[in-house]
């Protein structure tokens, strides 16, 4: 479904991204993890395409996207969220949604007036609603929800163009042990064939959710296996001695 072959990216002397090499198989759920500066938000950025690599293939279906451009990526399915929120300020819960629905669809300038004028939109946008728990929040301005509420919008955002393929950067950052809580039971509740690849720090959630794990370290993967595994490597307990252990809650 989703493959990288041998990507690499230098910021100047920065080597961000070595040599990175990953399969990710269709509904599969794949946890990145790694510390801070480990590659993780570059790997996302190299993936949909709003960075171009050095050197390397990525690869959606088997067939080769490294030189397309985002939307091209983003027809072929493939969506990501951010780490910070980026939506559009000024505007309701259900325009935020609807203005995501609308470009994937290939019908924002109709919408531009009207965020509730397309059909085709607005089921996308009830549904994502619901998925993502904001039914209730759909006419308020983002500007006035709460932080988690945001969060949560944020994957809402990138569900709306219906992707076959969603990374996530850190979707529970800030948002407490209740919101983690249900941000693993939204998770389960993804379709099944969704495949997901998730920058995740909470340890409890990473590993309970991860179908595979893949840590980056100075921009390198050096473990790729079962979450199983990745509990009991010594190299990533050694990796993360610094943060976890310094935090001691399982967060980096
Ligand atoms: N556009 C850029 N120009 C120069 N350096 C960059 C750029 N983007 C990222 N970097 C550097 O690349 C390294 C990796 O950053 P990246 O954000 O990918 O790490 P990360 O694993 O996502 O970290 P975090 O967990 O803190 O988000 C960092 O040292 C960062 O400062």
């Amino acid at each position: 479904m989703l493959e990288v072959r041998d990507l690499s990216k230098s910021f100047g002397a920065l080597a961000v991204t070595q040599r990175v090499s990953l399969r990710v198989a269709p509904g599969e759920r794949r946890v990145l993890l790694g510390p801070n500066g480990a590659g993780k938000t570059t790997l996302f950025n190299l993936l949909v395409g709003e960075l171009a690599p050095d050197s390397g293939l990525i690869l959606v279906d088997g067939r080769d996207v490294t030189a397309l451009s985002v939307d091209a990526r983003a027809r072929l399915g493939l969506a990501r969220s951010y780490q910070k929120n980026n939506l559009f300020a000024g505007l309701t819960v259900h325009e935020n949604l609807a203005l995501s629905a609308a470009c994937a669809q290939g019908k924002a300038t109709a919408l531009l007036a009207d965020s509730h004028r397309d059909r085709g939109v607005v089921a996308t946008v009830e549904e994502v609603a619901e998925r993502v728990g904001l039914s209730e929040l759909l006419d308020a301005s983002v500007d006035t929800i709460p932080y988690g509420a945001r969060r949560r919008l944020e994957v809402g955002l990138a569900l709306a163009s219906k992707p076959r393929i969603l990374l996530m950067d850190e979707p529970t950052s800030g948002i407490g042990p209740g919101g983690i809580n249900a941000f693993h039971a939204f998770l389960h509740g993804l379709p099944a064939e969704l495949t997901i690849l998730i920058v995740e720090h909470d340890m409890d959630l990473a590993f309970g959710i991860a179908d595979r794990v893949t840590v980056l370290n100075h921009g390198e993967v050096v473990f790729d296996g079962p979450p199983q595994e990745a509990r009991d490597s010594a190299l990533i307990r050694e990796i993360y001695l610094g943060s976890w252990g310094a935090e001691g809650g399982g967060h980096a």
